[in-house]
C-alpha cells in the first residue's frame, strides 16, 4: 500500500467495563471486557437485539459509551473522532454512490482526505489489484454483482489505511452460493491487509467458518469468547450450546457422585454415566446441564443387541430424516420438549437406513458427554 496512507499503528483492541444504555433501553451493552490481538478476525455472534451493532458503532465512533473504556492501540479512543481513530467501517447495504465508477468510489475516501486527483487514482488502482477490480474500474456499482460491489465497499473502506475494519452483517445481502465465496474472499483480504477485523453477525456458521476470535452474546452480555473451535467444541453453557447447534443438550437432576464420575436423570428416563470435570462442585439433587454432540450420536436397532453399543445410551423415536449430503440427520423424540439430533455418516446410514417411527437407541462414548455450567 504504497500511496494508500500506510496502515501502521498496532490494531488490538481493548474493551474494559463498556456499557451502553439509549432512552428505554439500558443495558443494551451490559459490562463487556475483551481483548482482540491485532491482525485477528473477530466475530460477534448472537441474536438480534443482543447488542453486537451497538459494540461496532462504539469502536467506530459513531455512538458514545454509556460507561467503560475502548482502546485501540493501547490508547483509549472514547470521544476522539470516527477518522482520529483509524478505524472504517463496512456497511450491510454498501452504501456505494450510484453515479461513481469503481475507481471514483474507492478513491473517494482519499479526496475527503485532500489528497491530489494523481495520488488518489494511483491508490485506488492498487487497491483495485488487490481485490482484483481492475478490470471493473470503469464500471457504476449497478453494472456489478452483489459480491463485486461488496469488494467495492472493502475498497473502500480499506483504502484510507485503518488499523481496524468494521464490518456489519457485510455478507447478508447476498444469496448462499455467493456468502460462502465472499466469506473465503473476507478471509483472504484480512489475510492481505494484515490488519483487524471486527464482523458482526447472527450466522453461526459465518462465524466459525472466519474468526480467530468468536464471541457470543446474549443481552448485552458476552456470554463465552474465544477460539472458534473451542466455543463450538467445547460451549460453556446451555445458551451457546444451542446458539451454536451442532450439539443435544440434556438436562436432569445428579443422582450420584462417584470421584471423576457423575450420574444423572432426566425425567422418566434410564440413568446416564458422564464425565465430573476436575474442581466441580456438583452434588447429588443438583440440576445440570449436559452436552453431547450430534456427530458423535451412533443410532442402533434395540434388537441389534450384538456387540452392545459401547457408553451410555438412550432410546427414542425417528421423528424426521433428513439427507444433508455427507450425513443423514435423524431427529428422535429422546429428549422431553427438546430436539435431538443425531448426524449419521451417509455410508454408514444407507446400510440400514431408518423409517420414521423407528425405535432405535442413541448411544455415544463415555468421554464425549461434557457437563456445562
Ligand atoms: N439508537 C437506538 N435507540 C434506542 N435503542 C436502541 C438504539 N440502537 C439500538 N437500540 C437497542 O439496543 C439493543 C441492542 O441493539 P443492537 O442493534 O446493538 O443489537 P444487535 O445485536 O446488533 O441486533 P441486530 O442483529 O438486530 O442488528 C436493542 O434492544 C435495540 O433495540
Amino acid at each position: 500500500m504504497a500511496s494508500a496512507q500506510k496502515a501502521s499503528g498496532s490494531g488490538d483492541i481493548e474493551l474494559a467495563g463498556l456499557c451502553k444504555s439509549y432512552d428505554g433501553v439500558t443495558n443494551a451493552v451490559d459490562g463487556v471486557n475483551l481483548k482482540i490481538p491485532d491482525g485477528a478476525y473477530c466475530c460477534f455472534l448472537g441474536p438480534s437485539g443482543c447488542g453486537k451493532t451497538t459494540i461496532l458503532r462504539m469502536i467506530a465512533g459513531h455512538e458514545d459509551p454509556t460507561a467503560g473504556e475502548i482502546l485501540i492501540g493501547g490508547g483509549n479512543v472514547v470521544g476522539m473522532a470516527p477518522v482520529e481513530r483509524r478505524t472504517a467501517m463496512m456497511f450491510q447495504s454498501y452504501a456505494l454512490f450510484p453515479h461513481l465508477n469503481v475507481r471514483d468510489n474507492i478513491a473517494f475516501a482519499l479526496r475527503v482526505r485532500g489528497q491530489s486527483k494523481a495520488e488518489r487514482l494511483r491508490a485506488a488502482d492498487e487497491m483495485m489489484e488487490k481485490v482484483r477490480l481492475t478490470e471493473f474500474a470503469d464500471r457504476l456499482p449497478a453494472h456489478l454483482s452483489g459480491g463485486q460491489q461488496q469488494r467495492v465497499a472493502l475498497a473502500r473502506a480499506a483504502i484510507t489505511g485503518p488499523r481496524v475494519l468494521l464490518l456489519d452483517e457485510p455478507l447478508s445481502a447476498l444469496d448462499e452460493q455467493l456468502r460462502v465465496q465472499m466469506r473465503q474472499e473476507l478471509r483472504r483480504m484480512q489475510r492481505e491487509l494484515g490488519i483487524t477485523f471486527v464482523h458482526v453477525t447472527h450466522t453461526q456458521l459465518e462465524a466459525i467458518a472466519l474468526a480467530d476470535v468468536v464471541v457470543v452474546m446474549e443481552r448485552g452480555r458476552i456470554k463465552q469468547a474465544g477460539a472458534a473451535r473451542d466455543v463450538y467444541a467445547s460451549p460453556r453453557d446451555r445458551y451457546v450450546a444451542e446458539f451454536l447447534g451442532g450439539q443435544n443438550v440434556l438436562s436432569g437432576k445428579v443422582e450420584k457422585v462417584d470421584g471423576s464420575r457423575l450420574l444423572f436423570a432426566q425425567p422418566d428416563r434410564k440413568s446416564i454415566e458422564i464425565p465430573l470435570p476436575g474442581g466441580s462442585d456438583v452434588g447429588v439433587g443438583d440440576r445440570i446441564d449436559v452436552a453431547v454432540r450430534r456427530d458423535d450420536i451412533e443410532l442402533r436397532r434395540p434388537e441389534a443387541a450384538s456387540p452392545p453399543a459401547q457408553g451410555p445410551g438412550l432410546p427414542g423415536r425417528v421423528l424426521a430424516i433428513e439427507y444433508q449430503g455427507s450425513f443423514v440427520k435423524v431427529m428422535l423424540d429422546t429428549v422431553p420438549e427438546a430436539d435431538f439430533v443425531a448426524y449419521v455418516p451417509e455410508r454408514t446410514y444407507f446400510r440400514d437406513p431408518f423409517s420414521i417411527g423407528d425405535v432405535v437407541v442413541a448411544s455415544w462414548a463415555f468421554d464425549r458427554a461434557r457437563l456445562l455450567a
